[in-house]
């Protein structure tokens, strides 16, 4: 899997190669404005040959340094460009500030000011925002920040392209929260590996795409180096998920899911379908004895048990067979779910708790983590999150004032922490960690946004895909970024009006693209 890097990880993997003596700062800024350029052209092939015009908006820092990288390219090429410096040239660090000599002994440098994107009447071909980067410390005031909110009316009142160089300049690289400006974009051009802030919060409102540019850094190849690196989901390998051609049904686990009582079955059937469709030996529906006649109704393959209480739970659970579990879709949240819950986690099965088994623990969440263990993944969604974890939601949720933000990163493996368990913290960017800090996102996002996901019933569904994941004996941290990459795709094979009993149905479609 690809990395997702904070702004301190990036720093720390230049300083090293300069340190190893095999590049200078210098020579890593060229490569970053030549691979600005080269984007820029693979974008729009219109724009690489004949004379245009651009603006260079170029900040105190190295970012900027970029920026005078690339206005001196383009002016290679025969454009006709115009840096604008954000800041003193004086204090520029020692790599920028000799890209900015190189630059005005070539072209014009001028004050950046509210006008810089350029006027109504002398509009460029190309905007670069090479104003801040990975070093944005505190949000973006002053003429910077009404260039930079003004960037969307260039575009699309203007057509004028618009690329940011690293990130767009006011998004904090490590969370994706807005400090103090909002940019928007038609790309950005990033180095080495992405950074946290391209999949974090609405990281494509900001940029339609970003492409990352190789700066001929090396990637960690040890498990030393790559400790406590945030992971990019991708999709699963064939291997994964088929199944043994000698296996037989009970190879593949056998996997519980509890349903509540008489109108309140669906839920734990989408789970369970979920469950069966990704591979699941067995799929079983523990159902109050109310409910029988609702649910036998309705299914096939799948099975139903009695479960009249916790007592019966805990019987039925003896038949060690029964491997994976699910509770809270549609489960209430009263004394009776609450001891099916409590009965469960003692007995260390693999087991998701989704929707009401998180719920009803919002007035004594620390209950609940006593109880859960290092084979337990809750599924919250932000509301739910908030509930579990108001502190580290309230931290989330409030304006930041400093960069770097705290991060639904941070605040995912913090709860990962907290509850000893994998926590799957639910949105458009998943954030998944384990309570020993592996983290990952995936991320449905840019060309993998799936807006149709958001339907009643969706999460029932992505509970029961891990659940049926954990069943066939994978680790809770796999089985999420599996399930959760698999949710999104079945999604996107769909498409639009997709409702929930549509994504457990393209799962056999997106197995056969996959090679399985
Ligand atoms: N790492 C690598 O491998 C490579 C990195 N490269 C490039 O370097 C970039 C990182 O450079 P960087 O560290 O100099 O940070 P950058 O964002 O340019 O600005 C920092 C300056 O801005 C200032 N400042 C901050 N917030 C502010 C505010 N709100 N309003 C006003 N000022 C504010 C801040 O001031 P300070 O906080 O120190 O007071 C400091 O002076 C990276 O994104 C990439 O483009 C490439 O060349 C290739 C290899
Ligand atoms: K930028």
């Amino acid at each position: 899997m690809a990395e997702l890097l904070t702004g301190a990880q990036m720093r720390a993997i230049e300083r090293a190669a300069i340190a190893s003596g095999s590049v200078t700062g210098l020579d890593l800024m060229e490569r970053a404005g030549a691979a600005v350029v080269e984007a820029i052209f693979e974008e729009w092939p219109d724009l690489a040959s004949g004379d245009h015009t651009a603006s260079i908006l170029c900040g105190p820092g190295n970012n900027g340094g970029d920026g005078f990288v690339i206005a001196r390219h383009l002016h290679d090429r025969g454009w006709t460009v115009t840096a604008h410096l954000y800041g003193k040239a004086e204090k520029l660090p020692t790599d920028a500030r000799s890209n900015h000599d190189l630059w005005v002994a070539q072209g014009p440098c001028v004050p950046l000011t509210d006008r810089s994107a350029g006027s109504v009447k002398n509009m460029p071909d190309l905007v670069v925002d090479a104003i801040f980067g990975t070093g944005l410390t505190r949000p973006v005031e002053g003429d910077a920040e009404f260039v930079l909110g003004n960037l969307e009316t260039v575009r699309t009142d203007f057509g004028v392209r618009c690329v940011s160089v690293d990130v767009p300049s006011g998004i904090c690289s490590d969370s994706g929260k807005w400090l103090g400006c909002c940019p928007r974009v038609d790309l950005t051009v990033s180095f080495h590996s992405e950074k946290l802030a391209h999949r974090l919060e609405d990281a494509d409102t900001h940029s339609d795409k970003v492409v990352v540019k190789d700066i001929g850094l090396p990637h960690a190849e040890q498990s030393d180096e790559r400790a406590g690196y945030v992971w990019m989901v991708e999709p699963p390998a064939a291997r994964a998920l088929a199944k043994p051609t000698q296996g037989q049904k009970y190879s593949q686990g056998h996997a519980l899911i509890l349903s509540g009582g008489p109108g309140r079955t669906g839920a734990a059937r989408l789970t369970a379908r979920g469950a069966l469709r990704v591979g699941a030996g067995l799929v079983t529906l523990g159902v109050p004895s109310k409910a029988q006649a609702e649910v036998a109704s309705h299914i096939t393959a799948i099975m139903q048990v009695p479960i009249a209480n916790a007592e019966a739970l805990t019987e039925l659970l003896w038949d060690t067979r029964l491997n994976a579990l699910c509770l809270g879709p549609g489960l209430g949240i009263g004394d009776q779910a609450r001891g099916l819950v409590e009965a469960a986690l003692p007995l260390y099965r693999a087991t998701v708790l989704d929707a009401d088994a998180l719920s009803m623990f919002h007035k004594a969440p620390a209950d609940l983590f006593e109880l859960c263990h290092d084979r337990t993944v809750l599924t919250p969604h932000g509301g739910e999150f908030a509930r579990l974890f108001p502190d580290l939601a309230a931290k989330l949720a409030a304006e930041p004032t400093e960069g770097p933000a705290y991060s639904k990163v941070d605040a995912t493996r913090t709860a990962a922490q907290r509850a000893g368990c994998t926590v799957l913290f639910k949105g458009a960017a998943t954030v998944m960690a384990s309570a020993d800090g592996r983290c990952s996102v995936h991320s449905a996002q840019y060309e993998r946004a799936a807006p149709w996901l958001a339907t009643a019933g969706s999460g029932d569904v992505l509970a029961g895909v891990i659940t049926g994941l954990l069943a066939r004996d994978m680790g809770p941290m796999q089985a999420c970024e599996i399930a959760t990459w698999l949710h999104t795709e079945c999604a996107l094979a769909f498409g639009p009006a997709l409702v929930a009993e549509d994504i457990p149905e393209q799962m056999p479609d997106v197995f056969r693209a996959l090679g399985v």
